[in-house]
């Protein structure tokens, strides 16, 4: 289902990433932890289609994803792999449902799955709320459910607990993992904080101990 091997990148010469091959069947989850610098997002990057690999390649679902560019690239993210990204990219001025009706809209989904998908994660009762007066837990399920918009087949998350308290980021957790268990997608998690190694047992270390 996702494939990465013999991935090779580095920023500068000086500072190569030592990148693990990663195997994953469909359903399956992996928590990828590290250091602060230690390349996590880098590598979430390179998985979600959003930075090339020097070397190496990719594969979701068959298809190497970089042997695809430009506009093909992007259908295939939109359609296959929902990324919730370290600090939330969801639309200010727009309400918490028209987030959603965004990222359908980019893969041409129907969206039939919005209202339920924001029950599941617990803010229904904002969908017509601009996301500014979201608090950031909200906030936070919000780039979720637009991540899930379109059932991925694979699922990234960076850090998606960094800003929440305990409560908040085992809920987050939670949903994550019943979501992609839902869907039976892939789920990776990238994160450095330890509360979460208690929820995903497949775990990898990159860049030493952590
Ligand atoms: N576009 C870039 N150009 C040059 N160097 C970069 C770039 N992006 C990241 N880096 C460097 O690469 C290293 C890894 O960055 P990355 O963001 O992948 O780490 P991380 O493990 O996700 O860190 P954090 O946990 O702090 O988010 C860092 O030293 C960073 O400064």
């Amino acid at each position: 289902m996702l494939e990465a091997k013999n991935i090779e990148f580095h920023y500068s010469p000086q500072q190569k990433f030592n990148i693990p091959d990663i195997l994953l069947s469909q359903g399956e989850q992996l928590l990828i932890l590290g250091k602060s610098g230690s390349g996590k997002t880098t590598i979430l990057n390179m998985l979600g289609g959003l930075l090339k690999p020097l070397k190496g390649e990719i594969k979701i679902d068959g298809t190497s994803l970089y042997s695809l560019k430009g506009a093909s690239l992007d259908k295939f993210r939109g359609k296959n792999i929902g990324i919730i990204f370290q600090k939330p990219h969801i639309l200010d001025p727009l309400t918490v449902l028209e987030n959603l009706k965004l990222a359908n809209y980019f893969s041409g989904a129907k969206g039939d799955k919005n209202e339920t998908l924001l029950k599941e994660l617990g803010i229904f009762e904002k969908r017509d709320a601009k996301v500014y007066t979201l608090s950031e837990g909200e906030a936070q399920r919000l780039s979720i459910a637009r991540a899930l918009a379109n059932s991925p087949k694979v699922i990234l998350a960076d850090e998606p607990t960094a800003s929440l308290d305990d409560v908040n980021a085992a809920t987050v957790v939670k949903l994550l993992k019943e979501q992609a268990e839902k869907f039976n997608a892939v789920l990776i998690i990238v994160t450095h904080d330890q509360r979460v190694k208690d929820h995903i047992s497949n775990q990898i270390t990159i860049g030493g101990e952590s």
